[in-house]
């Protein structure tokens, strides 16, 4: 397993652009099989899970190609509405393709998907949209085989405003029988980027941004091409990993009204932020403020993707702060390893009270989960000493090139290839390893 090796103690500084989001890409990557034909996406990262999905396409019988940050796929060829187990329990989005291949083909099968383990993260609300729709859906252990001969717009209420669910019963709808309303829907920006896609293809979507999204069913698409969002994750963990070092960095190619939350939390922290256009300009140059309340909800609140990176900052700030984690019951496994590294954070119930300390310290840590993983980053660049984050391979499922993002910026941060990778050493040797 590759690791990540960072010498701590360097402000950030310097200007680097924003790769596309992996949120917006798979959903988007997945709803191009409600299509016949050539798709072409640009801005899509390369990441582990943009990987997966492409494999799923691959397997499902699309030609998929990913040349630097352009995705070509022909869907032309597609033919199966089975998806191997192996490759769904590979990540969570597999699961978006449970509403384009029902509508597609008018059956599907799939199994539970897996992904981080971040909480339970039930696929009920997918299940209902889609059973609402006309859907008949028969589960066998893991197994989901669902049939529709033809799918029959309706009224579909979420009873949380779950962002899959939105986007599988709305990429379902597309090709539906009539008019389906989804009330009580996700607002997040990926949502809106997929309703630019569908409607791109010829889709008839709107709503999206707001809680209630409408869809009239159309007979066929046509296909597109389409440059995803840029990631708000990915700029706000840099945002953070800045203001942590006591940085100055200037972010390109951003959409700063998508971090409007995390903006107004930083700048409660004591952080200089500036936007201009597609610009975010980050500083910081004394110890961050406490902050008593920071509460992860669906957008637009604060997100939960940024809770661990978030705390990494209150961990170092001036006084005691509180992060409430709202969405996923599984998300504070980072303060484990965080607390190896000197960080004072107690956690009760789904409450996490951070008693900041002055510095933290290098240590070997392992990234439990995608945004776990990167807070770690951020405590390792911030920290005194040497850091080493093992299990890298989830923050390679939502970041490009993490360490050389981070080397532009000017930190100290190299990859160590695991030694099973390392052609040059003899066979013999690597299967020691392995
Ligand atoms: C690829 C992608 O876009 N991933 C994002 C998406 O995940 P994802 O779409 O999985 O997140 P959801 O909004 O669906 O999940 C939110 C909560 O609802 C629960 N739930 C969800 C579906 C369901 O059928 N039943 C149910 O109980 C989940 O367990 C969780 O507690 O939104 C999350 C919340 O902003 C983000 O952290 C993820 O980065
Ligand atoms: C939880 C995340 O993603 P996923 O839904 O793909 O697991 C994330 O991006 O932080």
């Amino acid at each position: 397993m590759d690791k990540l090796v960072i010498e701590g103690g360097r402000p950030l500084s310097g200007s680097i652009a924003i790769q596309g989001a992996k949120n917006a890409a798979l959903p988007i990557l997945a709803a191009s099989m409600l299509v016949e034909g050539k798709v072409t996406i640009d801005q899509v990262p390369r990441l582990l899970d943009i990987e997966v999905m492409l494999n799923i396409l691959r397997d499902l019988g699309c030609r998929a190609e990913h040349e630097n940050q352009t995705v070509t796929l022909d869907t032309s060829g597609a033919s199966s509405s089975h998806i191997p187990e192996t490759l769904m329990r590979q990540m969570r989005s597999s699961i978006f393709l449970m509403g384009p291949l029902l509508a597609r083909y008018g059956e599907v099968t799939i199994y539970q998907p897996g992904g981080c383990a971040i909480g339970e993260r039930k696929i009920d609300l997918h299940l209902q949209g889609l059973i609402a729709l006309g859907a008949e859906i028969v589960e066998e252990g893991s197994r989901i085989v669902c049939y529709a001969k033809r799918l029959k717009g309706a009224d579909v209420h979420l009873d949380f405003p779950s962002v899959g669910a939105t986007e599988n019963i709305m990429m379902a709808a597309v090709l539906a029988d009539g008019v389906t309303t989804i009330t009580n829907a996700a607002r997040e920006p990926e949502i809106q980027d997929l309703q630019r896609f569908l409607n791109a293809m010829g889709a008839k979507v709107i709503g999206a941004g707001t809680d209630t999204i409408t869809v009239e069913g159309v007979d066929k698409l046509t296909p597109c091409r389409y440059t995803v969002i840029p990631d708000r994750i990915v700029t706000g963990t840099i945002m953070v990993a800045a203001a942590a070092t006591k940085g100055s960095v200037t972010l390109r190619n951003t959409y700063p009204a998508h971090l409007t939350s995390l903006i107004h939390v930083l700048r409660r922290a004591g952080v200089q932020i500036e936007v201009d256009g597609d610009i975010i300009r980050v500083g910081s140059a004394s110890r961050p403020r406490s902050i008593d309340r920071v509460v992860t909800s669906p957008y637009p609140a604060f997100p939960t993707d940024l809770q661990s990176q978030v705390m990494v900052l209150l961990a170092l700030a001036d006084g005691v702060s509180v992060m409430k984690e709202t969405i996923f019951e599984g998300r504070f496994k980072h303060v484990d390893e965080l607390a190896r590294m000197g960080a004072d954070i107690r956690v009760d119930l789904n409450a996490a009270i951070i008693r900041g300390v002055p510095r933290l310290y290098g240590a070997t840590v392992e990234a439990t989960d995608l945004r776990a993983g990167a807070a770690l980053v951020i405590a390792g660049l911030a920290a005194q000493g040497k850091t080493v984050v093992e299990q890298i391979h989830h923050i390679d499922r939502g970041y490009d090139g993490i360490e050389t993002m981070l080397q532009q910026l000017g930190a100290r941060i190299t990859r160590a290839k695991a030694i099973a990778n390392n052609p040059v050493l003899p066979k013999a040797v690597r299967s020691l390893n392995e």
